[in-house]
């Protein structure tokens, strides 16, 4: 195993290389399928599009490769924010956060999220699942679906479990390896507090009222395996996958409303390449919607104000961004614990009130100090650990607009995060029971003091506002659905519009209880064997 490239043999990777060396070379005018966006999902749909070899694919991707020490080893995720694989979106300034501008990282580059994320791998809940059946009117969504597909994609590599794990997919999931003592901690301290503890937060646990585990990690061999790793790396050497990074979607093209392909920069060159059979757009939460409504789909009134032609009005274009918010709380410890592999192996779901059908609460253990900008002038630690309480299932939406028809300039971003009232009740709950672990006993040995937000300082509607950060899980801003706001039906296709599906965290009718990127990959799951239904592959 070639530890720098993952995924395969150094002759593998050779022909990898060679293959899409020739494909770039004689880049065709039309591909059968055109993905765009190689992120969580949109990797999962061209690596089963392309398992045909039938028909042609053609995965565009804005960034680069991502054969990079920062993508594959673990420990590095933090410095890839606010580098080039990050968009670096800025949410607009919010009154409900005392007028903060939260930075919005979403990950550019083979893998989108998936390579620069923090490798947590979880499912979402039943009622989350079973939701989106109900909203799209399609079981091809419910919960029992999706636990086939995870059956069918992974490849479990803790204690044998099969009716809720697999061990045969594409997707090498593991329980974190070696944890710190401060996760040990955590499982202990939640314990003595009547939370029930799991050998997976994946599977039972995610079917209950919560409870705590090791987290399930996206780790192999000590390195990070995006999705982009887990699925297009294997089947990079077929000559009928494109992969092409640096390039710009800027535009669906459209022949009334029929998508006919897409409108390209690359290099500086701007180039239309057509679709036979389909468009998928794959680009995530934010630039999706930028791209449909570039693209004269979206609220007529908007599209008027930048000049874009109408081509269809679908109002829920944009709307309903959602995205889970977290306030860190953080402690100093006695010695200096070094963070093990990505320094994030535990994971917490509770309720904050019993009648709740899910969690409402969502915790990950960080292992070093992560505070706001804010919450750093209340003093950080050299050396401590925090807890990302968040908010599972927020009640406030946002939105993503166009700022200008450029398909250069990025789109105007506001998340709104805390303006539902509830938000901040649920928020004063979450605070205070990651203080009642962080105190627990069980961290005694480790920890010296309750460092953020400070050993008797109140849990008042400031600290929440001044700690309120992304979990980076945006989504929600093209929504499955029947209603007038949603934008695609259960087929993922665009309202009104042929041969346009979108698939990506967009599409979920709410934000899933946990970390996005298996939903993200289960939407991209559902639009491949849709795709190969209706084409017949
Ligand atoms: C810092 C961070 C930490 C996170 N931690 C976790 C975690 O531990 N566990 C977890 O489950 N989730 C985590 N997430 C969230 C998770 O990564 C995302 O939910 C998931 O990647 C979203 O998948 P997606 O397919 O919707 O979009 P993405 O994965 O964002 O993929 C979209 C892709 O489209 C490309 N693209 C966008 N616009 C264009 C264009 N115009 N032309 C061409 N290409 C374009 C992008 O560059 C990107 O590669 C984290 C996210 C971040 C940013």
């Amino acid at each position: 195993m070639n530890q720098s490239v993952p995924g395969g043999s150094e002759e593998f990777n050779r022909r990898v290389r060679d293959n899409q060396t020739q494909r770039l070379s004689n880049l065709k005018p039309a591909y059968d399928f055109i993905v765009c966006g190689a992120g969580a999902s949109g990797s999962v749909i061209a690596r089963r599009l392309a398992e045909n070899a039938d028909c042609s694919v053609l995965l565009i991707e804005a960034g680069g490769s991502d054969e990079d020490e920062a993508v594959l080893n673990p420990a590095l995720w933090p410095t890839n924010l606010g580098s080039r694989r990050d968009w670096g979106f800025h949410a607009e300034p919010n009154p409900h956060l005392d007028g903060r501008a939260l930075p919005m990282s979403m990950g550019k580059g083979l893998g989108g999220g998936s390579s620069i994320n923090v490798m947590v791998w979880a499912r979402g809940h039943r009622a989350d699942w079973d939701y989106f059946a109900e909203q799209s009117g399609d079981a091809g969504w419910s919960y029992e679906a999706a636990l086939g597909i995870y059956r069918r994609i992974e490849n479990w590599q803790g204690a044998p479990d099969p009716h809720y794990r697999g061990s045969s997919g594409p997707v090498w999931v593991q329980p974190a390896q070696n944890p710190s003592p401060i996760a040990d901690a955590l499982l202990s301290a939640a314990g003595s507090l009547g939370i029930p503890r799991y050998d997976s937060p994946n599977g039972r646990m995610m079917e209950t009222a919560g409870g705590v585990a090791y987290a399930d990690m996206l780790v192999r061999d000590g390195r990070r395996n995006s999705l982009y790793r887990a699925y297009v790396h294997p089947v990079a050497d077929r000559p009928n996958l494109t992969i092409l990074t640096d390039t710009l979607v800027r535009r669906v093209l459209l022949d009334g409303a029929t998508a006919t392909g897409v409108e390209v920069e690359r290099g500086g060159e701007i180039l239309s390449i057509m679709a036979g059979s389909e468009v998928v757009l794959s680009t995530g939460a934010i630039n999706t919607p930028k791209l449909l409504m570039l693209s004269g789909i979206g609220d007529r009134s908007q599209l008027d104000r930048h000049g874009i032609p109408l081509a269809r009005h679908l109002p829920g274009v944009g709307r309903g961004l959602q995205d889970h918010v977290s306030f860190g709380c953080t402690w100093e410890y006695r010695q200096p614990i070094a963070p093990h592999t990505s320094g994030s192996e535990a994971t917490l779901y509770w309720k904050s009130r019993p009648e709740l059908e899910a969690p409402d609460l969502l915790f990950c253990q960080v292992e070093f100090p992560v505070p706001s900008e804010r919450t750093a002038a209340r003093g950080v630690p050299d050396h401590g650990w925090t807890m990302f309480a968040g908010l599972a299932q927020p009640y406030s939406r946002g939105e993503v607009r166009l700022r200008s028809a450029d398909p250069a300039a990025a789109p105007l971003v506001d998340p709104n995060m805390l303006s539902d009232p509830r938000d901040l009740e649920t928020a004063r709950a979450c605070v205070r029971l990651c203080r009642e672990i962080g105190n627990n006993a069980a961290f005694a040995p480790h920890v010296q003091r309750e460092a953020i937000p400070g050993v008797g300082a109140a849990i008042d509607d400031q600290f929440l506002r001044d700690a309120a950060v992304t979990y980076w899980h945006q989504c929600g801003t093209a929504r499955m659905g029947m209603d007038d706001l949603s934008v695609v039906d259960a087929s993922l296709a665009v309202h009104g519009i042929d041969r346009l599906r979108v698939a990506d965290g967009s599409i979920l009718p709410r934000v899933t209880t946990g970390n996005t990127q298996a939903p993200c990959a289960i939407v991209g799951e559902r639009a491949a064997e849709i795709l190969r239904r209706r084409h017949g592959l």
